[in-house]
């Protein structure tokens, strides 16, 4: 049974007596701490300043204007971007309890609300809303107030508020700070105090401990970052210790959990390296962390405990690792090992395999990353786009939260509405009863990757570029607006200039949607084909088996024109080492998909013949409403008559097997 004293009705009737013997009779403070902690301090500081409980503060002026509170936003632009996505998120959390999320300054200026309708208007009475202050001095003893005098998080329920106007009030609110131990800001969860739950305060706690960790992650994106904790599952964790090193091992920053596991003081920084404070050259824990980025290690600390702990490298500084040169055969690695690329978890560095254009996209894109510029990317199908806004997630500081894809072309035009608004129950004929979260809101805080969004219907594009101007989202059959915050990355196979000429795709939403275009090479175009075998083998092994590819295979590979990309070689691995015996090794012409090289007659034979990369064939302009075939036997006689009749070499040029051409030849 719930102890009486820690009771809602036990905590009610405390401040009620408390209060009493303090207004009424003067108790002094120090003797009703034990009773009702930091509030009654907060009371004492109160009066001490001149306020009185019953009547508000002449202090207590109205919102700032319009302009002041542009200028103290702009001055708060960089908790306020990084704070949109967990304001949003912790609304999710408490939507329908009839409160609101807060996010103040550093002097308790009211920075941003996102509320219940219902509770907003009474809370706007009190001037619970943007521009308002709620510093002690303003309005009393109040949670966001409290918080910063105490720079801990701090709850304050119905009459623990100085001012009797209040005491309808339940506010949980917790200081944010940035990595320097500065006060930047407090966020805050205020309802009516009949709804009070014991767990606010924690949820409030959490949120600003996510927001701090993603302010850290902002804040030394450039740096090397490390995250650790003596306990391995805590890796990852709100309680983790993070560290920022420069490149040569000093150490510039630490957030508060760091600082108390290494019992560090924080005027330390920037006087200390990371060899005073692990028992391990700096170097060496570079150099695994660049080998394998998501390996945990454990490092013995200066101070005796061991600690697990994993390295964050910025793209920027992962060197690029050296172009593919011809080997007798590209292995998977001799040591078993997990892959540093999977296709659930990628970073830049895993696809930065040694191309030219690759490099230059990667670095292209990393300087944008955490600046929520939209990133358009751009390439054949099958490249590896899907991929490259997984890393480009990944390198951000939205890491954490989710990553949402829609593919525009894969789903039939009518669902693609509700896939990404989302709808409520009973919407329309056949929707479910308990209505459907929309992709957009899916993605609240993390990132929203639109592939083929040149396939996007007209009429959604539209809807689309409103959610993107007004950065709401109201989802199919609701009328109360979302908010939303997202990372926008899309991507398509199309020409997107040619489709908004032919006024196929809004002008408008191209240019929302293109903040930085990168275009990624085919895998004909590519220098290192034999770097992303090994990669794919690693996928596809888990990194448990030493399999080889034949020096002839491979030379086939860099040769072939491949249609279908990265995705089909792929493909044609993923059977290949499906059909490698246990005790074979070596993947070599008879475990390729047939319609690769026609193996049955000719495999070898055209492996032996490969020629260098195919050209490009130039196929003469359309002339008229010519069908398919047509085009396609105009192409075959040309690229024919170029290579003097000879069918294999035509045959690789048009990347079918010579029996399909031969087949194509006898039908026409
Ligand atoms: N660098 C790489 N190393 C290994 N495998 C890769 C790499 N890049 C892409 N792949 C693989 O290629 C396949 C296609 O990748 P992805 O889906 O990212 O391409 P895409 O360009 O988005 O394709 P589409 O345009 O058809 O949507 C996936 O199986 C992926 O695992």
């Amino acid at each position: 049974m719930e102890n009486p004293l820690f009771s809602v009705e036990g905590r009610d009737l405390r401040v009620r007596d408390a209060r009493t013997a303090f207004f009424e009779e003067g108790t002094p403070a120090d003797t009703l701490v034990p009773v009702v902690g930091p509030v009654v301090k907060s009371w004492s500081r109160c009066v001490q300043i001149g306020l009185d409980a019953h009547v508000p503060s002449a202090k207590d002026i109205g919102p700032v204007s319009e302009t002041q509170l542009r200028e103290i936003r702009d001055r708060n632009a960089f908790l306020l971007s990084h704070a949109r996505g967990v304001l949003s998120h912790l609304y999710e959390q408490i939507r329908s309890t009839g409160s609101v999320v807060i996010l103040s300054d550093s002097n308790g200026l009211v920075l941003e609300g996102l509320g219940d309708p219902d509770f907003v208007n009474r809370a706007d009475k009190v001037a619970l809303k943007a521009g308002a202050q709620w510093g002690e001095g303003q309005r009393g003893t109040n949670a966001i107030g409290t918080a910063i005098a105490e720079q801990q998080p701090v709850e304050v329920v119905g009459a623990e508020h100085f001012f009797d106007c209040n005491a309808f009030l339940t506010c949980s609110a917790s200081p944010i700070f940035d990595a320097a131990g500065q006060l930047l800001g407090v966020l805050d969860i205020s309802g009516d105090s009949r709804s009070y739950e014991r767990h606010t305060l924690g949820l409030v706690r959490m949120s600003a401990q996510l927001l701090e960790k993603r302010l850290f992650e902002a804040e030394f994106g450039r740096e090397l970052l490390v995250f650790f904790h003596p306990r391995m599952e805590y890796v990852g964790s709100l309680q983790e210790g993070m560290l920022a090193f420069n490149q040569g091992g000093e150490l510039l920053g630490a957030n508060r959990c760091a600082l108390d596991l290494l019992q560090l003081n924080r005027n330390m920084l920037g006087k200390v390296d990371f060899g005073m404070l692990f028992d391990q050259p700096f170097g060496m824990f570079v150099d695994r962390s660049v080998r394998d980025p998501h390996a945990l290690s454990s490092l013995p600390c200066r101070h005796g405990e061991r600690v697990y702990a994993r390295m964050n490298l910025p793209a920027v500084l992962v060197p690029p690792r050296p172009v593919a040169t011809p080997s007798p055969a590209v292995s998977a690695p001799a040591r078993p090992r997990k892959p540093e690329c999977t296709e659930g978890r990628v970073g830049f560095s895993c696809l930065d395999t040694g191309d030219a254009r690759m490099g230059a996209a990667i670095r292209r894109a990393t300087r944008m990353v955490g600046k929520d510029i939209p990133l358009l990317i751009l390439g054949e199908s099958g490249v590896g786009k899907e991929m490259f806004a997984k890393a480009f997630h990944e390198a951000g500081p939205r890491r954490a939260a989710p990553f949402v894809a829609l593919n525009c072309a894969a789903i039939p035009e009518n669902l693609i509405e509700s896939e990404l608004f989302g709808y409520l129950g009973g919407a329309f004929t056949g929707a479910r009863k308990e209505g459907y979260t929309g992709k957009i809101q899916q993605a609240c805080g993390g990132t929203l990757f639109l592939d083929e969004i040149g396939d996007m219907p007209l009429n959604l594009q539209a809807r689309l570029l409103r959610v993107l101007q007004d950065r709401v989202v109201i989802p199919l059959g609701g009328a109360k607006p979302v908010p939303v915050d997202i990372s926008l990355v899309c991507a398509t196979h199309r020409n997107l200039v040619d489709a908004v000429k032919t006024g196929a795709f809004r002008q408008d939403l191209y240019y929302r949607v293109n903040g930085l275009t990168v275009t990624l090479p085919s895998l004909r175009e590519r220098d290192d084909i034999r770097a992303i075998v090994a990669n794919i083998i690693t996928i596809e092994t888990d990194g448990m088996r030493d399999i080889t590819v034949s020096e002839k295979v491979l030379e086939f590979f860099e040769r072939y024109g491949w249609p279908g990309n990265i995705r089909q070689m792929h493909n044609a691995l993923r059977v290949a080492v499906a059909l490698l015996d246990d005790d074979e090794t070596v993947i070599d012409s008879s475990h390729l998909p047939e319609e690769l090289f026609a193996m049955e007659s000719d495999g070898d034979e055209l492996l032996d013949k490969a020629e260098p990369r195919a050209r490009r064939i130039e196929v003469a302009p359309l002339q008229g409403a010519e069908s398919l075939e047509t085009i396609e036997r105009r192409a075959i006689d040309q690229v024919l008559e170029e290579e003097g009749g000879n069918v294999s070499a035509a045959a690789r040029r048009l990347g079918i097997s010579r029996n399909t051409l031969y087949r194509k030849l006898g039908r026409m």
